[in-house]
């Protein structure tokens, strides 16, 4: 047994399989050869509903995937995962952002510490909500990264749980262009700031948080302790902030991964203690789902395998994210750190380069918004770029009378519109097809067989459709956890560290040494490129 999958005697034979039948495979004719196809390749996972019939795959494919994932000895990793084993050995920590989930009295790791952090937590929450923390009308939430994604991209997911007459609002960028525009439109009296930072060190956070205490001081507010608190787990240096009430969690939460720790406060603030809960049990529930599930039905594991055979077998770089419902617009940017801050590594476990490909691009936008920008080249362009469409069956616009049914109406266009996407990029239109067409808008004078190549498609474009009955906080919990497992399947597969990110480290030193630069305008010693862009940025 092997833990790095390209040394396994697996992959040769699935390099075999592709060159046999992987690289010429049509899903076309497959779905023709296979009245069953639909059937045998959905699966049902808690709260999401998973279609990879419209992948390159079939049965001989999944199988051989399934024993390359056999031969890694996946499911004793992912045990060691669950477990609490160190398996972010380059920083010697455990990865247990699925304790946060666990239920009160369950046997998972640090179970009481969880419990207690969560209580106090909520009840924080809760006692902003009720108006005993002040009148609050406005909740700024102050961190980057895994410090701002998730909480952000959740509030948004579940606006329809939220108040109106409490606003959060997310300031991540070290930019003031980010801060100032919020500070603008609010009253020091009635606004919170949570300043969110796991390391309580990022330069971003730090500059923001200092920024809006010296407005909330210019603004004549003089109680900072009640209207500053903090998340992080050095609690520490948010004291030495001037920060009396901080909300503290543990090395083994990663960053990316800390939503479901207290720096999901602002989400708790935003939709209430019970909802917050909801979306702790529908991750457990995805949780359980990837613990106990055979391999060959387990949704994580079987969406990192296709990842893994696009990536490493067909050569694609890139995975396009289409979320059919506005309020998942900021997934595709979540899932940017999550997968690729996680799986954006070059060494295996022991430091070895790797001579397979890692992390794709993951990018994408709210359909049907996409549709309008980028979607023709995944249709007519060179590359193939596999897509994953997520539709949500009910929607929630909390609307009555004639525009409840107006939204209801769009909402049918917005899921046709979804499953057109997918069918067209599978179907695609021969050249023969565009001919036979009447196209209004094409030119009267163009060659006829020159103007039906140029709208001819050619189709067999793979998707996988994620499918949710509503966007609700157990099923968003639940389908964020699916893709946490499924960038831990990858990156186990391919054998390196998913959970550090030294690659970020760089930059920031050296953001550093150029900061003084930008005052003084030295140049000395600097590469040709940068010395003439810091003149020309510091000039006079
Ligand atoms: O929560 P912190 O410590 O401010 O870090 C913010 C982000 O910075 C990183 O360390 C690097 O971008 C992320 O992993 C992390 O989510």
């Amino acid at each position: 047994m092997t833990t790095r999958c390209d040394l396994s005697p697996v992959w040769a034979e699935l390099q075999a399989h592709y060159a046999a039948s992987g690289r010429g495979f049509d899903i076309r004719a497959a779905f023709q050869a296979d009245a069953g196809r639909f059937g045998a390749l959905s699966f049902q996972a808690p709260e999401v509903f998973a279609d990879l019939s419209k992948n390159r795959i079939d049965a001989p494919t999944l199988a051989l995937l399934l024993k390359l994932a056999a031969d890694c000895g996946l499911e004793a990793r992912r045990d060691a995962l669950l477990r609490g084993d160190p398996v972010n050995h380059t920083e010697g920590r455990a990865v247990l952002h699925t304790a946060l989930r666990a239920p009160a009295g369950s046997d998972a790791p640090f179970n009481a510490d969880v419990q207690a952090s969560l209580d106090a937590m909520l009840a924080f929450a809760e006692s902003v909500r009720r108006g005993e923390r002040g009148d609050i009308t406005d909740v700024v939430h102050i961190g980057i990264g895994g410090s701002d994604l998730g909480p952000a991209m959740v509030v948004q997911a579940l606006q329809a749980f939220t108040r109106r007459d409490l606003k959060l609002h997310f300031v991540s960028n070290v930019d003031g262009h980010d801060l100032a525009p919020v500070l603008a439109g609010l009253d020091a009296q009635h606004t919170l700031f949570v300043i969110a930072s796991k390391t309580f060190t990022t330069q971003e956070t730090l500059a923001n948080a200092q920024a809006a205490k010296a407005w909330f001081l210019s603004q004549g507010g003089t109680n900072v302790a009640r209207h500053f608190v903090a998340t992080s787990s050095n609690t520490a240096a948010a004291a030495a902030f001037g920060i009396d009430t901080a909300f503290g969690f543990w090395d083994w939460v990663g960053g990316r991964y800390s939503l479901w720790s207290v720096i999901g406060l602002p989400i708790a603030i935003a939709v209430g203690a019970d909802n917050f809960r909801a979306l702790l049990a529908g991750a457990h529930a995805m949780d359980q789902h990837f613990a106990a599930t055979p391999l060959a039905q387990n949704l994580p594991v079987l969406l990192g395998l296709v990842d893994i055979w696009y990536r490493n077998f067909h050569g694609f770089t890139s995975r396009s994210v289409a979320p059919y419902h506005q309020g998942l617009r900021r997934l595709p940017a979540y899932l940017q750190q999550l997968e690729m801050e996680s799986n954006g590594k070059g060494v295996d476990l022991d430091g070895h380069a790797l001579a397979i490909g890692t992390s794709p691009v993951v990018w994408g936008e709210a359909g049907t918004n996409g549709q309008h920008a980028y979607f023709q080249m995944l249709h007519q362009g060179t590359d193939v770029i596999p897509v994953e469409f997520i539709a949500v069956k009910r929607p929630n616009h909390g609307a009555s009378g004639d525009l409840a049914e107006k939204l209801a109406d769009q909402h049918r266009k917005l899921l046709a519109n979804c499953l057109a996407q997918s069918q067209a990029l599978m179907q695609g239109k021969t050249a023969a097809e565009a001919l036979t067409e009447k196209a209004p808008t094409a030119s009267a004078t163009l060659d006829r067989d020159v103007l039906s190549r140029h709208r001819s498609f050619p189709g067999n474009r793979p998707s996988t459709t994620l499918v949710l009955d509503a966007l609700t906080p157990r099923s968003l919990g639940a389908l964020i956890a699916l893709y946490e497992h499924r960038v831990f399947v990858t990156g186990a597969l391919w054998g390196i560290n998913s959970f550090d990110q030294w690659g970020v480290e760089l930059g920031k030193a050296l953001c550093n040494q150029l900061l003084p630069r930008l005052d003084s305008g030295d140049t000395s010693g600097l590469d040709g490129s940068t010395a003439g862009l810091l003149a020309r940025l510091t000039a006079a």
